[in-house]
């Protein structure tokens, strides 16, 4: 969460001519409510069917660029997914960064607590290393800003057989 994925994603495709999707977005226009809402009324695990019936249609499509939520990593048939489907970069943040990126928004649900870091230590603990298993590319988002990350990261695909 905060690692980039959205704002990140949205300028890869302006620049690479790709259609921009966002799943937690995808969610959100089907449902016709935010993602906190989702998570209130329905669950975590409801918002994980939703997004995970999601992912499965986008990545059925040619020429896009998908941020996924920061959880979506998390089922295997997402990993499956992603890593059948298209080039999967995984934007690293450190704590500090994501805290940071994340301190003034409401918009996620398992942030809202008095530990953010302790919550975001333990999400990284889970996540980083599901996140390394899928990735055909690793990116070390910390202290640049967006447009330089993305030239950096059109430079790796470029390495990248397939992308
Ligand atoms: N490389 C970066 N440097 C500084 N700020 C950044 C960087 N990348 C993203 N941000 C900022 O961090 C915030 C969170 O970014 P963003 O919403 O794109 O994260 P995300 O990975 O999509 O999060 P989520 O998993 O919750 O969907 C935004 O305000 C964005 O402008
Ligand atoms: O990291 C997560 O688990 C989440 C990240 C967001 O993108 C949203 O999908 C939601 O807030 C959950
Ligand atoms: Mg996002």
């Amino acid at each position: 969460m905060g690692a980039g994925k959205t704002t990140v994603g949205r300028h890869l495709a302006r620049l690479t001519g790709r259609t921009f999707h966002d799943s937690d977005h995808e969610v959100e226009s089907r449902t016709g409510v935010r993602v906190t809402t989702i998570f209130e009324i329905e669950g975590e695990n409801r918002f994980r069917e939703r997004e995970k019936a999601v992912i499965a249609e986008l990545m059925q499509r040619d020429g896009i660029v998908l941020a996924t939520g920061g959880g979506a990593v998390l089922d295997p048939d997402n990993r499956a997914a992603l890593k059948a489907g298209g080039t999967v970069i995984y934007l690293r943040a450190t704590i500090d960064d994501l805290l940071i990126r994340t301190a003034h928004d409401k918009s996620r649900p398992l942030l809202q607590t008095g530990d953010p870091r302790a919550k975001l230590e333990a999400l990284f603990a889970v996540r980083d290393p599901l996140y390394r298993e899928i990735a055909d590319v690793v990116v070390d988002t910390s202290r640049q800003n967006v447009g330089v990350l993305v030239q950096r990261l059109l430079a790796k695909l470029k390495e990248t057989p397939e992308s």
